[in-house]
């Protein structure tokens, strides 16, 4: 398993060791002692698992303290353009983002951690499955508008299918005054 380090501290692309045979593939998805090995020392407690169709935009979400999530996320049929936003206050990163081409064939994973907005645009429709290092808690739940003209991400999606609580988030701006 592969763990490279991306511009933004913390956020880690993965790519597991996968073994081929005349049967198809095997590899592993998580492995207690590696992910520690590689700095993400977080426990898993909550596993999701969500499908679009194409051309939907889920995101960007987070969950605020104390119910903050790490996220180790990947596709397992399809493809998608996944992002992560810096949102920690003291973060030299801060405001910044990441994208990934996440697909069931190149089957690499992202770990986000605690901290960032995160969302992902399915270009074909797609299973995504994920880790969350703390429980689902409605009450916490954060984000911001997946066009915010100040995070300025390129989704390269023209008139994504995105769900109504998530067209009502602010923008980067107004979530800026209640972070500090
Ligand atoms: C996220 C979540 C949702 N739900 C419920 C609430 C709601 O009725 C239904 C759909 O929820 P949402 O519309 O928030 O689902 P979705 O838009 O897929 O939310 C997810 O988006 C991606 C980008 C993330 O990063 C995730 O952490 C999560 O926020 O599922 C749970 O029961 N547990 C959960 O952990």
């Amino acid at each position: 398993m592969e763990f490279k380090k991306t511009s933004i501290e913390g956020l880690l692309e993965i790519s597991p060791r996968i073994f081929r045979d005349d049967r198809g593939y095997f590899f592993e998805s998580y492995s207690e002692t590696l992910f520690k090995a590689n700095g993400v020392k977080e426990t898993f407690v909550q596993d999701n698992q969500s499908f679009s169709t194409k051309g939907v935009l889920r995101g960007l979400h987070f969950q605020k303290a104390p119910f903050a999530q790490g996220k180790l996320v990947r596709v397992i049929k399809g493809s998608v353009l996944d992002v992560a936003v810096d949102l920690r206050p003291n973060s030299p990163t801060f405001g910044k983002h990441e994208t990934f081409l996440l697909t069931a064939e190149n089957q690499k994973m992202v770990y986000v951690p605690e901290g960032f907005a995160h969302g992902f645009y399915t270009i074909e429709e797609a299973i995504f499955s994920y880790k969350c290092t703390n429980l689902y808690d409605k009450a916490s739940e954060g984000g911001i508008i997946w066009n915010d003209p100040t995070l300025n991400i390129d989704w390269n999606a023209t008139e994504p299918l995105v769900s109504e609580k998530d067209m009502e988030l602010p923008t980067f701006e107004e979530l800026k005054k209640t972070l500090v």
